[in-house]
């Protein structure tokens, strides 16, 4: 049997356990009505936490505690009814849910009635393809994934269930070799790189430690960040078998920085091996997006549509996490199996039947509905390492919400971390146990939920479960409450399973505290941020330009960049752009170092002399350089330049850079199909 666990501690305070020793009127089915979604918009939770849902602060030993719970001695008979009472079991699954160290009562419970039933109707009608992300104008579909049959019209379902059968032919074309790479000695493809980032990397990477086998028929590595020694690394461990890997770029907006960059990287680090990317590359996005349009134009071997209604985090059974999984050989119609079964029993409205509302509803009190503590992620199977990274996007992404549905300031969200079991007791379960409990601020009090796995037979495995058992008791001595969660093995279908279980545990928790847990306003906040630093730099770059093609070239102050942006506070940002483009030789100082702002003059290396736009239907990418290095020749005289090409599709209006390179240039087979304008900057050295 293997266990996974949640431990949630109350602060100073400890929550009351009282024991259920009858069945309680939670056994009793809660009836569902088909209320109007107005009717859910429930009122600000975090304003109105009921005083008796906060943890008791009381002197009196809780029931199940015994009078000095610091001892750990704890009446272990009555914790034994409170377990047995309370077990989740799914045999199906192979799968319990152990809520006994959650000190939640029957008035908890009973005040929680009405926000529940609202949250089951919620869950309802997001099924059925309400918009239940209103501010994007969203439905919620990832629960169709698993169950086609689900989705609110034929057409849906159908997209779903032919987007499955192309992951698994596709899939099984790449393994048998029936597609290979074109200049490969193993005549066949034997690593995956994939390219995606959040929600189009957190899910793949989860499934592939948990459940690759030890010899896959492809390995995967990714690119999920934007640091270029990362990046370089990646491509230098596939080296010379590069010629054998399927580059899976995903993004559903497909414009995502990061991977756009990721790609780029990739596609210069095939240009430069000679390699014709488009003979190995795939993209998983929505379509028409940029990223659609570039595999589409460049003739890359496959698309697989990523949906508009599913959102990145919850996308992991969908094309962005099954067809990496089918490529490793893991047994994708398993995963979703587990899953489905998993949503039929979160449909259930007897709370103790549903697993999901169980643990939402222990969210709730042990976090007080304000997410007061936080989630501390316990696995005891190495396999499961990544499952806490995967949660903490999950959870925090989709219930960290500064706003409730109506609008009220509520700043709501669990914070999520965790690592291993045995590992993090010899690392923090010290303080976990005994040490600080408001990790951020004081009004916040702290809490660990601890999720746990054991299993088996073996002596390993007995260590483990001991290791799990000792850890769960000593917390619980000192009033530390956890929930365990045990899987009977880590196979497809219970990680299907696992996945469903906590995408439905948040879809419920953000209906009892009011919010949209399927928007991600924050993110989008700091994309815009990013979009102004980004016309920042592309204006002290048209400073920096027109100094640096005077002759002789101008060297300027940071006062000086500032004041021609018409950017004067923007000072210290323009001083972080230029640091960042010295650091990459992109910007030359003259005088002075980037240690002392005050005393730098900069200059550019290269001056860009003029924008081409050519009128580009029908041509070879090659012919856009040609073009605008002859002219730039003709101009200026240059013979050393550098030239970049931006394309716009005209009938998109969506664009993309092809590159940057000096204008000779090797043959390319990449012919434009539809009418695009490309404007290309021509450059020499200083
Ligand atoms: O899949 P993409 O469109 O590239 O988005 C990747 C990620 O971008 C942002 O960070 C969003 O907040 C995530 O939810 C998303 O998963």
């Amino acid at each position: 049997m293997a266990a996974i666990a949640g431990i949630c501690s109350s602060a100073v305070v400890k929550p009351r356990l009282r024991f259920v020793s009858k069945p309680s009127r939670w056994d009793l089915a809660i009836p569902v009505s088909s209320c109007a979604r107005r009717v859910l918009r429930l009122q600000s939770i975090a304003k109105a936490v009921p005083a008796d849902l906060s943890p008791v602060v009381d002197s009196s030993p809780a029931v199940g505690e015994s009078e000095a719970p610091s001892t750990g001695k704890k009446d272990s008979v009555k914790l034994w009814h409170r377990y047995v009472e309370w077990l989740y079991q799914h045999k199906g699954l192979g799968l319990c849910l152990d809520v006994s160290r959650i000190g939640f009562t029957d008035e908890f419970f009973e005040t929680m009635e009405p926000k529940l039933k609202r949250a089951f109707v919620a869950m309802q009608e997001l099924e059925k393809g309400e918009i239940s992300n209103p501010d994007e104008r969203r439905m919620v579909g990832h629960y169709w994934l698993r169950n086609p049959a689900l989705a609110p019209n034929p057409s849906l379902s159908s997209q779903i269930e032919k987007t499955l059968d192309a992951i698994c032919t596709f899939a099984e074309e790449i393994i048998s070799a029936k597609i290979k790479p074109p200049s490969s000695p193993h005549g066949r493809f034997t690593q995956i790189l994939s390219i995606g980032i959040g929600g189009s990397a957190l899910g793949p990477l989860f499934v592939a430690e948990a459940l690759a086998p030890d010899n896959p028929p492809l390995k995967i590595r990714f690119i999920d960040n934007t640091d270029p020694a990362g990046i370089d690394h990646q491509i230098a461990q596939l080296g010379s078998e590069l010629t054998s890997t399927l580059v899976i770029v995903i993004s559903k907006s497909g414009g995502t920085p990061e991977t756009r960059n990721g790609l780029l990287e990739v596609q210069k680090a095939f240009r430069d091996a000679g390699l014709d990317f488009s003979k190995q590359g795939v993209a998983i996005t929505q379509e028409n997006s940029l990223l659609d349009n570039t595999a589409r134009i460049e003739g890359w071997i496959a698309r697989f549509p990523m949906f508009d209604w599913v959102g990145g985090r919850t996308s992991e059974m969908s094309a962005v996490g099954l067809l990496p999984a089918a490529l490793q050989g893991i047994d994708i119609r398993e995963m979703l199996s587990g899953a489905s079964l998993m949503d039929e029993a979160n449909r259930n409205t007897v709370v103790r039947n549903n697993p999901a509302a169980l643990l939402a509803l222990c969210w709730y009190w042990a976090t007080d509905g304000v997410g007061s503590k936080d989630m501390v992620v316990l696995p005891y199977k190495d396999s499961l390492l990544l499952f806490s990274r995967y949660l903490q996007q999950l959870v925090m992404e989709s219930l960290g919400k500064e706003f409730d549905i109506e609008g009220n300031r509520v700043n709501q969200g669990i914070t999520v971390y965790g690592n291993k079991g045995s590992t993090d007791q010899h690392a923090y379960i010290q303080q976990l146990r005994e040490g600080v409990h408001n990790f951020l601020l004081p009004l916040l009090k702290s809490c660990e939920t601890d999720l746990q796995v054991m299993t088996g037979s073996s002596n390993q495995e007995l260590l483990a479960v001991t290791t799990y058992l000792g850890t769960r008791s000593a917390l619980y001595a000192n009033s530390r409450e956890s929930i365990t969660v045990t899987v009977q093995e880590v196979n497809p279908r219970s990680v299907g399973a696992l996945i469903a279980l906590y995408e439905r545990a948040v879809g419920i928790y953000a209906c009892l505290v009011n919010i949209n847990a399927y928007h991600q306003p924050g993110v989008e906040a700091g994309k815009k941020a990013a979009g102004e630093v980004l016309t920042l730099q592309k204006r002290v770059l048209a400073v920096l330009n027109e100094a640096s093609c005077k002759e002789p070239v101008e060297s300027l102050t940071l006062e000086e960049i500032a004041y021609r942006c018409h950017e004067p506070e923007q000072i210290e940002m323009i001083y972080k752009i230029i640091s960042h483009m010295a650091a990459n030789d992109r910007a030359i100082i003259a005088e002075g170092s980037c240690g002392s702002p005050r005393s730098i003059k900069v200059y550019l290396g290269e001056c860009q002399v003029f924008n081409h736009f050519i009128n580009a239907t029908g041509l070879s990418q090659p012919l856009f350089y040609v073009l605008a290095s002859k002219a730039m020749h003709e101009r200026i005289g240059q013979t050393m330049v550098w030239v970049r090409c931006l394309y716009t599709d005209a009938r998109t209006s969506e664009g993309g850079d092809i590159g940057t390179r000096v204008c000779a240039y090797e043959a390319h087979e990449w012919d434009t199909d539809v009418a695009m304008q490309v404007k290309c900057s021509c450059s020499y050295k200083r």
